[in-house]
């Protein structure tokens, strides 16, 4: 196909649409000059899939190498963050378009396509600025022979709507409602099974999860207690106050990390879902007095470690942070500077820490399905196999915790993921096992409406705006 030939259907335009500007010159120097948002997207997605980068990771960097800030910035974000959620339905569409399976087409250029793809698609970026960037993206590094095979993939995925090809190439409905919505909403099916089988009678809210989970997440900043107020943090960074936790403040976009008040650790980026965890781990009651031996028994990178540690400073208390990886527990360190937190390199499994903790936080390394929101590539990354492993170490996590406390104290037992095995799974486990009581842990957020029957709590995107954390607090006997 020609790859002169331009697509004539136009999706109209939005802020950072490229169609009206005069043609780019085709010097491979001027590139970046010319398009810089969607060369970095490009970028982004190279390294997630060359390297098994965190999109996260490498996009503020490549915005701050290339100086791309504002609007070029937000579309960098948009197409970087959106084609690493949407990957699977992208894939599933490019190969139809290409009549050849996505592992028969070379890395770069299914990057390009993907980049392309997500803006036909998703966004209401015209199709011919679209078909016409991606394919100068791939002639100045490529050359015009390939850039021809992405004009001509780009144009027949041009040719339908998203609801077109969904309609097209996903799961009958009737049949697999679970695979249908998956398919839609560019998730793995067994992540969708596992948010529906979370949802339990409730599964007629998939489709809300689903799309909840799909969008652009809102960055929540939490106020560190005994620093600054939600309210002053929400009136310097013209912040919206969060809606459940004392210390949230709602930010609509912008890089989080240039507020002074984030930059002079008087607040920091904290969903506010974990901010509730953090929080519920100091409400609960105890069983005797609370003489403020805490313990955070996997801390890394150290969000609820510096939450709780503000509020254990307040009572003139300390807060013991465990974390296995010596990189994780520098960010610990740096995150709860100036905090009374003492940070040991230790496996939590056998931290060496003597018994006798009021309270003890098992925040376990899990799949993270319930923050997916917030880690583009990761619902591509992970697989049902991980769980069984993860689920094992959480066991053996609860354990140490169970005989680090002491009787009359309380675990608080929290993942950011819905699915069962992770969560009352393993608490279920823990009660037949070592005989503690599970505390209504509804109680501990108050408030917050929408949580179930308990006694343990998960939280959803859909329902709180927050990510799916779980939480379950348990009291050992006295
Ligand atoms: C979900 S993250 C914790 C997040 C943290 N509480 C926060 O709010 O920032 C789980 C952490 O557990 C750590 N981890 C993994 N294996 C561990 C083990 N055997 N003992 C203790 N921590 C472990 C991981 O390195 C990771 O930092």
């Amino acid at each position: 196909m020609n790859e002169s030939r331009r697509p004539s259907k136009s999706a109209g335009s939005r802020p950072g649409d490229r169609s009206r500007r005069p043609k780019r010159p085709q010097n491979p120097a001027s590139v970046g000059a010319v398009d810089a948002p969607r060369s970095v997207a490009r970028d982004v997605l190279r390294a997630v899939r060359e390297r098994d980068a965190y999109a996260n990771l490498v996009l503020p960097n490549l915005l701050r190498e290339r100086k791309i800030s504002g609007r070029d910035a937000a579309l960098a974000t948009e197409l970087a963050y959106g084609a690493c959620r949407a990957q699977g339905l992208l894939d599933a569409v490019i190969a139809s378009a290409a009549g050849r399976p996505i592992g028969e087409i070379d890395g770069p250029l299914l990057d390009v396509l993907r980049l392309g793809a997500y803006q036909l698609l998703r966004t209401r970026i015209g199709a011919h600025a679209a078909v016409a960037t991606s394919v100068d993206l791939v002639r100045i590094e490529a050359g015009s022979g390939k850039a021809g095979f992405v004009n001509a993939v780009l144009r027949r995925v041009s040719e339908k709507t998203a609801e077109q090809w969904v309609a097209e190439l996903a799961p009958d409905a009737s049949k697999d409602p679970v695979g249908h919505l998956a398919f839609e909403f560019a998730h793995p099916k067994w992540i969708a099974q596992a948010f529906a089988d979370a949802l339990g009678p409730k599964a007629g809210e998939l489709r809300d999860v689903l799309a909840a989970d799909d969008s652009r997440p809102v960055v929540h900043l939490v106020a560190r207690p005994g620093e600054i107020s939600a309210d002053e943090l929400a009136l310097i960074t013209g912040g919206e106050i969060g809606k459940y936790s004392p210390y949230a403040v709602y930010l609509d976009g912008g890089d989080p990390g240039r507020l002074e008040p984030v930059r002079e650790q008087l607040a920091g980026v904290q969903d506010e879902g974990s901010q509730l965890v953090a929080r519920a781990f100091t409400l609960a009651p105890l069983d005797g007095a609370d003489d403020g031996r805490w313990l955070d028994l996997c801390a890394g990178p150290g969000g609820k470690a510096a939450l709780v540690g503000a509020l254990a400073g307040i009572e003139g208390w300390r807060l013991d942070a465990v974390e296995p990886a010596e990189h994780r527990a520098e960010l610990v360190r740096k995150t709860t500077r100036e905090l009374p937190v003492d940070v040991h390199v230790a496996d939590g499994r056998e931290s060496g820490l003597a018994p006798g903790y009021d309270r003890v936080l098992v925040d376990a390394p899990c799949t993270g399905l319930g923050a997916l929101r917030r880690r583009p590539e990761a619902r591509w990354r992970r697989t049902a196999s991980d769980v069984a492993d993860l689920v094992r170490l959480q066991r053996e996590l609860l354990e140490a915790a169970i005989g680090l406390v002491r009787p009359g104290g309380v675990v608080l037992y929290s993942t950011c993921s819905p699915h069962l095995s992770e969560t009352v799974g393993v608490v279920a486990d823990a009660v037949r096992r070592f005989g503690v009581t599970q505390l209504d842990t509804r109680e501990l957020l108050p408030g917050v409406p929408d949580l179930g029957d308990g006694p343990s709590v998960q939280l959803w995107p859909h329902r709180h705006g927050t990510d799916a954390m779980f939480m379950a607090a348990l009291r050992k006997p006295m």
